[in-house]
C-alpha cells in the first residue's frame, strides 16, 4: 500500500529561523512560507534529492501542532508522509484493520493539493503518519 516517502515533517517554534538554517547553514533549496488555514499550520518545504522536509509552525489558536510544541518547545520530528495510489482504498483497509484515522476521518487536500489523511501515532509505534494520494 505505501509507496514513496513524500516528506518528513518537523514542527518548529520559529519558521523563518528554521528555514534560514536549512537555506544558509545546510545549503538547501527552501520554499516561501505558505499558510495552510484548513490545517492550522504554516509550511515551508525543503527540496532534497530523494524527498522533502516539511517545516511546520502553528497557525491560529486551534493548531493541531500546538500541543506537540508545548511538549517539545524547541521543536522536533512531527510526522512522516507516505504516498499511496488510492487514499480511499487505503483508508478503508486501515480502518478495517483497526487503525484510527484522525479528524473527521475523511481525506482533505494537503499542502500539494492532493488528498491527505492522518493516522493516530499510538497505532503506529508512536509515529504520526500522513498518507498523501500520489
Ligand atoms: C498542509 C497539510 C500538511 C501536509 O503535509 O499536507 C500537513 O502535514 S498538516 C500537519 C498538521 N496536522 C496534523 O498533524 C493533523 C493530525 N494531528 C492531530 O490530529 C494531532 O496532532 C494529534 C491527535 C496527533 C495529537 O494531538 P495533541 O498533540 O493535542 O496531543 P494528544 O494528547 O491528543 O496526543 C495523544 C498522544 O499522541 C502523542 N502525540 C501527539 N502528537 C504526536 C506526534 N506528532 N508524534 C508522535 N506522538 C504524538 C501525544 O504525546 C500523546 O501521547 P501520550 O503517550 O498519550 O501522552
Ligand atoms: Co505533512
Amino acid at each position: 500500500m505505501i509507496g514513496r516517502l513524500n516528506h518528513v515533517a518537523i514542527a518548529v517554534p520559529d519558521l523563518d529561523a528554521a528555514a534560514a538554517v536549512y537555506r544558509d547553514q545546510l545549503g538547501a533549496s527552501v520554499s516561501v512560507p505558505v499558510d495552510q488555514k484548513d490545517h492550522g499550520v504554516t509550511t515551508v518545504f525543503v527540496t532534497l534529492a530523494n524527498t522533502r522536509i516539511e517545516l511546520l509552525s502553528p497557525l491560529g489558536p486551534a493548531s493541531p501542532i500546538a500541543g506537540f510544541l508545548a511538549r517539545q518547545p524547541s521543536g522536533g520530528i512531527h510526522h512522516l508522509c507516505y504516498e499511496v495510489a488510492d487514499i480511499e482504498a487505503a483508508r478503508q483497509s486501515l480502518v478495517a484493520a483497526g487503525a484510527r484515522v484522525l479528524g473527521d476521518g475523511k481525506p482533505l487536500p494537503g499542502a500539494h493539493g492532493k488528498p491527505v489523511l492522518f493516522l493516530h501515532p499510538k497505532d503506529f509505534m508512536g509515529t504520526l503518519i500522513e498518507l498523501e494520494e500520489a
